[in-house]
């Protein structure tokens, strides 16, 4: 029987005026996954958060979040008490203390006293914020606040959870408490659709990366889409490159490929692991003098830059 995912689009579109947003966007995201949105300002990745918490609708296709239907009315009701939203700019009353902003949503959410209270007291503690839980939300900081925000949307238990840019403009200290905190998230086994333009964070929160742009350019693991571009490369720095030891690697029928960096060899291969002492063993017997033997290591931001088609 196939896997349904807990997020399943079917050539899902949205259009505004003439301008399609997002275009026959086809993806399915299985429970407990951090799925990461990537894509450049404009791709329509808020668009698509927005309809898949059901607050606009598709112009075309269809959706499904937790196996209800995105474009039926009563589903959409069910979807929305289903599901967390952190949105760009999550608004809190800032004359309000942590306590109370939390307690309000919760209500709003009609999150039972008891297990209300007992929520945000575990998320407060969790954060750190239990402390300061009766001060004014307008006093805090930014990460602090937006601590708040994540938590909020967490007081009715969804199971899954849109993050929209969580930590835009936060600090890096504030940054990695936010990120710790979606990792806890994770553990607690929620599904997170993670949009983010911090290519990093992406690449060590999620287990699947989808790239965007109106519709999906490429998805897939972290390290299987570095792999599936780059392949996996040796780096071997010598004390001299010769043209004679460029031609030794490129003899060897396990190489895919050499490119020369100054005093460095870039070596492509298709296992370093039983390779690389075939590698080390012709170029030694060529006269090589090397020096380190590392696997180049790409970043997301190469994978990214490389499907989107910008030169670096
Ligand atoms: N309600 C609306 N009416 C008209 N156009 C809209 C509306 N909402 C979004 N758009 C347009 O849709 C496009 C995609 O916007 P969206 O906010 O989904 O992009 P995004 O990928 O989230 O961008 P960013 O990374 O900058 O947040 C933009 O050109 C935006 O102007």
């Amino acid at each position: 029987m196939p896997v349904i995912g807990v997020i399943e689009t079917k050539d899902l579109s949205r259009s505004f005026g003439s301008v399609t947003v997002v275009d026959h966007l086809n993806m399915s995201i299985p429970s407990g996954e951090v799925f990461g949105f990537l894509g450049p300002n404009g791709a329509g990745k808020t668009t698509t958060v927005r309809m898949l918490a059901c607050l606009i609708k598709p112009s075309g296709g269809t959706a499904t979040v937790d196996g209800l239907d995105v474009t039926d009315e009563k589903d959409a009701m069910q979807v929305r008490s289903r599901v967390g939203l952190l949105t760009e700019t999550p608004g809190l009353y800032d004359t309000l203390s942590a306590y109370k902003n939390l307690r309000f949503y919760g209500r709003l959410y009609d999150v039972p006293e008891q297990r209300l209270n007992d929520r945000i007291e575990y998320y407060l503690k969790l954060l750190g914020l239990w402390e300061k839980r009766d001060q004014a939300v307008g006093g805090y900081s930014k990460g602090m606040r937006q601590k708040i925000a994540i938590a909020r949307c967490l007081l009715h238990d969804p199971k899954v959870l849109f993050l929209d840019e969580p930590t835009s403009g936060l600090d890096p200290e504030a940054s990695h408490l936010v990120r710790d905190f979606i990792s806890e998230l994770k553990k607690e086994g929620r599904t997170i659709f993670l949009c983010t333009h911090n290519l990093d964070e992406a690449d060590r929160l999620c287990d699947r990366i989808g790239i965007f742009r109106g519709h999906l350019l490429s998805v897939d693991s972290p390290s299987r889409l570095k792999d599936k571009l780059y392949g996996r490369q040796v780096v071997v720095k010598l004390k001299e490159v010769t043209p004679t030891l460029v031609n030794t690697v490129k003899a060897q029928n396990y190489v895919g490929g050499v490119e020369v960096n100054g005093k460095e060899l870039l070596v492509r291969v298709n296992s370093p692991e039983s390779d690389n002492p075939a590698l080390v063993r012709a170029l030694v017997a060529a006269g090589a003098d090397i020096q380190f033997v590392s696997e180049a290591s790409r970043s997301l931001e190469d994978v990214y830059f490389n499907i989107m088609g910008v030169k670096q």
